[in-house]
């Protein structure tokens, strides 16, 4: 079953066409990885998903319902969250602080100490549950910003870069907490830069080059791939 779809969808910022006719399926469960050149337009891709961006013209069907219209908080409700790059943690509260905040926005009431002791275990933050999330290593911001993330059990969860800046301990600690979040059912897309990431946890891997989709398939069709091997290189043009 398809969890999400683009149907020609396009964006252009002034006579920059950022999103280009994008036709892409992402399969509800699966784990795909998004890679290109810087300013392929994967973030772009990843607002338009959102709603932070409105496209020029095409679709975006979530669960088989047209979503091209809604609005960020209606997108989030129906089941879509998100991680950008850049820790979006309150730095003056603590760990778990923050955690209650993610959650208070999905259950109105009640006691949250179980589910927000469950995150901090399934995040590795159980020590640091008083820390202050701005004393926090670099890593650990960026757990605390995908449990924050994962705090709103969404169906489908969006993953800018999530691993820069982490060491390569914590990245593979994070590509085993996402293949955990998997097994439970939810559906990843992340935009990616380390291939041995987008390795332990891509089932299928597109690439996107000028805002298009220039490939697609599994990471071992996908770095087997002279063409895409060019477009890093700088020798593929429009
Ligand atoms: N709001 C905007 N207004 C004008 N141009 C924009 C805007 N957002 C992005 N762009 C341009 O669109 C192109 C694609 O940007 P985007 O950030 O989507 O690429 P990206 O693939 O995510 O790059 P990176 O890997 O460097 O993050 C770039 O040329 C960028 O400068």
């Amino acid at each position: 079953m398809t969890i999400l779809e683009t149907r020609k969808l396009n964006k252009h910022f002034g006579g920059l066409h950022v999103t280009g006719n994008v036709d892409f399926t992402l399969q509800t469960g699966e784990m795909h990885c998004l890679i290109g050149p810087n300013g392929a337009g994967k973030s772009t891709f990843f607002r338009l998903i959102l709603g932070e961006h409105q496209p020029d013209s095409g679709q975006i069907l979530f669960a088989d319902e047209d979503i091209t219209r809604a609005k960020p908080f209606q997108r989030i409700r129906k089941g879509i969250s998100v991680k950008f790059q850049v820790p979006g943690i309150f730095k003056e509260l603590s760990t778990r602080q923050n955690l209650v905040i993610a959650l208070q926005h999905h259950v109105p009431a009640g006691d949250l100490t179980e589910e927000v002791d469950r995150l901090l275990e399934f995040l590795k933050l159980s020590q640091d549950h008083t820390q202050l999330a701005g004393n926090l290593s670099h890593g650990q911001k960026q757990w605390l910003e995908i449990g924050m993330a994962i705090a709103l059990k969404p169906r489908l969860l969006l993953l800018d870069e999530p691993t820069a800046g982490m060491t390569p301990d914590e990245t593979h600690a994070t590509g085993e907490m996402l293949h955990r979040l998997n097994a439970e059912g939810m559906t990843v897309l992340a935009v990616e830069h380390d291939m041995a990431f987008v390795r332990q946890i891509a089932h299928r891997v597109t690439v996107l080059h000028l805002g298009k989709v220039f490939a697609q398939g599994s990471i071992n069709e996908i770095t087997a791939d002279p063409r895409v091997a060019k477009i890093y290189l700088g020798e593929v043009h429009a």
